[in-house]
């Protein structure tokens, strides 16, 4: 089942084209990769998923997304973002607020769930989730920032844990850490994919071909091809997939 479909989807900012006139089905429970060199639409197309895009005044979407079979767009957008949550290339969790103050935001603001208790287990459930647990139990009211790097990033993926969505979204979620850190990640997203469909932008092929099922190949904001990982590394049909792989381009 597909838990994303794009339809003829455009996306300009102002009068500048830079998605254009893609048709994407991104399979439930897999990890799909939307690979590309610098500028070629990737976060621009990432963020038009979860409805993100919009708060950027000058950017119009044209098409639709539909969230196993709904669109997005007859959605509430707070419910959207519920559903298909993000994290990002910026490791942003809140400075100023503690290690479970971090993953429990999100639920207090949204009031998901009401009572402290639930509130606590939920928290260790996401921080277990997303293999920090072990490593943050004893230091819960400890700033979000005495973690090192790899750990705020994986707290940001708790932060999105919590809320339960569908689907998440990682904008280039390692472009900032250490290969450590980044290996830490990338077995952790094996382990999600278990649970949730995550679109995962990245500008490495080599990422992509780690730990992604579905690669899809953007090219100055068109789609160039799409397919099982082991098709587009091993026996890319189109010259521009296959020059980007070696890098000759990007
Ligand atoms: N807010 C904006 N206003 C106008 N143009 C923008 C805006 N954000 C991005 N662009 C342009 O849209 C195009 C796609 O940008 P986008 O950030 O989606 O690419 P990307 O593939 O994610 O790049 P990178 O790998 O460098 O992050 C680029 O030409 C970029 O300059």
């Amino acid at each position: 089942m597909n838990a994303i479909v794009t339809e003829n989807l455009h996306i300009y900012y102002r009068s500048s084209h830079v998605i254009k006139e893609i048709n994407l089905k991104i399979p439930e429970k897999r990890v799909f990769a939307i690979m590309g060199p610098s500028g070629c639409g990737k976060s621009t197309f990432l963020r038009a998923l979860n409805r993100l895009l919009e708060l950027n005044e000058s950017a119009r979407v044209k098409g639709d997304i539909r969230l196993y079979g709904k669109s997005i767009f007859e959605m509430n957008p707070v419910e959207v973002r519920k559903r298909i949550g993000m994290v990002f290339q910026q490791v942003n969790p809140f400075p100023h607020l503690s290690v479970f103050d971090n993953v429990a935001i999100g639920l207090r603001l949204n009031r998901v769930l009401k009572s402290k208790k639930e509130i606590m287990e939920r928290v260790k459930w996401a921080l277990k989730k997303s293999a920090l647990w072990d490593e943050v139990k004893d230091r819960l009211e400890a700033p979000a920032t005495s973690l090192s790097g790899g750990q705020q990033q994986r707290l940001c993926i708790a932060r999105a844990l919590a809320l339960k969505p569908e689907v998440i979204l990682m904008d280039e979620p390692t472009a900032n850490l250490d290969p450590v850190a980044t290996e830490k990640i990338e077995d952790l997203i094996y382990e999600l994919k278990r649970d949730y469909t995550i679109v995962i932008v990245t500008h490495s092929p080599s990422q992509a071909a780690r730990v992604s099922d579905y690669v899809a190949f953007l090219y100055m904001g068109e789609l160039i091809e799409v397919g099982e990982v082991e098709q587009i590394f091993e026996n890319p049909r189109e010259k521009l997939t296959e020059r980007y792989l070696t890098g000759r381009i990007g």
